[in-house]
C-alpha cells in the first residue's frame, strides 16, 4: 500500500520508492534566496476574497490535520498574482517541527521557521479538485511562514479544534472561519512553479510564498504538537516534523511580486 509518513522508515528518502515525481524537474518545497529572486513588475497583486460560511470541517488525516471547504461555488477563491483563472480554495492545513528551530518546508536563506500554512486552491477551469490535481497548471498554494512570537489569536479557534481530531482518522464540523484573518498585513510574496509537498508529489502547483511573517506563541506550537500521527488504540506517535526538507531547483526561477 502507498503508506508513506514522516519516519526513518516511510520519509521523505524513501518516497521515491513508491512516488517517482519525487525526483521530478519541479519538486516542492525550495529553498529561496531573496536576492537572486528576480522582480516581476507583470505580476499582479495577489486578489483574495473568501466566505466564512464554507468553512465546513477539520480532519485528522494522519500526515498533517486540515480545515476543508465548500468549493461548489465561486464564493472563496483566488485570483490575479502569477495565475491566470479563477481558483478556489479546498482546504488548508500546516506543517510544523518537534521543537521551534523546524518545521516549515520552504526555507529562507537556509532558514528554517517553526510551522508553515499552506491554503490549497484548484483551477476552476477543470471540473474538480481531483482533476486539476495532476494538471500543471491545476493547483495553487498561498504558503505563509509562522514565526516564535506573541500568541495569535488568529489561530485560537483552529487550535481549540485539535482536541476533537487527536488521532488518524478523526474528523468533526468546523464553521464560520475566514481564513483571511490568518494571513499577515502584506500580500507581497515570492512565486515558482512547483510541487505537493506530500505524495503523490503531484507537479501541478504554482507556490505563492508570502514574504510576511505571521506569529505563533510556543505555547500554541504545543498544541500542534498535541496530535498524533496514529489512530486510535495503535501505538503513540506524536504528529510533529511532518515537512518535507527543501528540494532541488533544477534550472527553476523564483520571481518577486516586489522591489
Ligand atoms: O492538496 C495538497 C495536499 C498537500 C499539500 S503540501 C499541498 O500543497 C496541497
Ligand atoms: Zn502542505
Amino acid at each position: 500500500s502507498h503508506a508513506w509518513g514522516y519516519g526513518p522508515s516511510d520519509g521523505p528518502d524513501t518516497w521515491a520508492e513508491s512516488f517517482p515525481l519525487a525526483n521530478g524537474p519541479r519538486q516542492s518545497p525550495i529553498n529561496i534566496v531573496p536576492k537572486e529572486a528576480q522582480f516581476d513588475p507583470s505580476l499582479k497583486p495577489l486578489k483574495i476574497k473568501y466566505d466564512a460560511r464554507d468553512a465546513k470541517g477539520i480532519l485528522n488525516n494522519g500526515h498533517s490535520f486540515q480545515v476543508d471547504f465548500v468549493d461548489d461555488t465561486d464564493s472563496s477563491t483566488l485570483t490575479g498574482g502569477p495565475i491566470s483563472g479563477t481558483y478556489r480554495l479546498k482546504q488548508f492545513h500546516f506543517h510544523w517541527g518537534a521543537s521551534d528551530d523546524r518545521g516549515s518546508e520552504h526555507t529562507i536563506n537556509g532558514i528554517k521557521f517553526p510551522c508553515e500554512l499552506h491554503l490549497v486552491h484548484w483551477n476552476t477551469k477543470y471540473a474538480s479538485f481531483g482533476e486539476a490535481a495532476d494538471k500543471p497548471d491545476g493547483l495553487a498554494v498561498v504558503g505563509v511562514f509562522l514565526k516564535i512570537g506573541a500568541a495569535n489569536p488568529k489561530l485560537q479557534k483552529v487550535l481549540d479544534a485539535l482536541d476533537a481530531i487527536k488521532t488518524k482518522g478523526k474528523q468533526n464540523t468546523f464553521s464560520s472561519f475566514d481564513p483571511k484573518t490568518l494571513l499577515p498585513g502584506s500580500l507581497d510574496y515570492w512565486t515558482y512553479d512547483g510541487s505537493l509537498t506530500t505524495p503523490p508529489l503531484l507537479e501541478s502547483v504554482t507556490w505563492i510564498v508570502l514574504k510576511e511573517l505571521i506569529s505563533v506563541s510556543p505555547a500554541q506550537m504545543v498544541k500542534f504538537r498535541s496530535l498524533l500521527f496514529t489512530g486510535d488504540g495503535e501505538p503513540v506517535c506524536n504528529m510533529v516534523d511532518n515537512y518535507r526538507p527543501p528540494q532541488l531547483l533544477k534550472g527553476r526561477q523564483v520571481r518577486a511580486s516586489f522591489k
